[in-house]
């Protein structure tokens, strides 16, 4: 793939971007969390601009050149590559919040169990959990922490609009699940992504094994 970066943005920036992209997805890759080609990683690179991984690669297997720069509207720049399926899911994010550097997008088994599992009601509320204080902003075991579940749809603009109505209607937003599908979460570098999608994982382990637990 071949990348032509704006005068804007120094070819070390945009490097530096893609190897952190890079890295995550090696890493997430090896604990199971992308299986097949699925999942999408993003960095913002400046104000109007992000560095997303290219359409349909293995997450496991991404060199620099797997990643590409997009505009805030989710277009192709410098390159012909084709960016992630899912790209207004991250772009939603850098447009919304200027403080977010990166979006991480995962498919674990326990990710897309606990969507099916929860989609009927729409929310997991999470409490008790003393691995909530993981996600910024929260302090406590004691607070309330709801990840929405939304119907799965390959229509992005139906997906930005159920993330535009849940915080439209005053509720906070740290990561969301999609129906049989996976979660995406955001923070303001990658090491508090990574934080917050380690812990959401674990979360929805716990939540699961004492639903069956419960239940047996
Ligand atoms: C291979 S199925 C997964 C895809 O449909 C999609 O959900 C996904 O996460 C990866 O899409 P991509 O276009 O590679 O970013
Ligand atoms: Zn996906």
């Amino acid at each position: 793939m071949t990348q032509t970066l704006p005068a804007t943005i120094p070819a070390s920036l945009f490097e530096q971007r893609a190897d952190a992209i890079v890295e995550a997805a090696r890493e997430l890759s090896d604990l199971g969390w992308t299986p097949a080609t699925s999942s999408n990683f993003s960095m913002r690179v400046d104000d109007a601009h992000a560095a997303i991984t290219v359409s349909g690669k293995h997450k496991g297997r991404l060199g620099r050149d797997d990643i590409m720069l997009i505009d805030l509207a989710g277009n192709a720049v410098g390159t012909d590559a084709r960016p992630s399926a899912e790209t207004a899911l991250h772009t939603q994010i850098y447009r919304r919040w200027p403080a977010m550097q990166a979006v991480l997008h995962t498919h674990s088994r326990t990710q897309s169990v606990a969507s099916r599992l929860y989609a009927g009601e729409g929310v997991i509320r999470l409490q008790g959990w003393e691995l909530q204080k993981a996600i910024s902003g929260y302090h406590s075991h004691d607070s309330v922490l709801e990840i929405p579940v939304f119907p799965n749809t390959q229509h992005m603009p139906e997906l930005v609009a159920r993330v535009d109505a849940w915080l439209e209607a005053g509720k906070p937003l740290h990561a969301y699940l999609i129906d049989g599908h996976g979660i995406y979460t955001w923070g303001r570098d990658m090491a508090e992504t990574r934080r917050h999608l380690e812990a959401l994982e674990f979360l929805l382990a716990c939540e699961l094994d004492l639903k069956r637990l419960r239940a047996s």
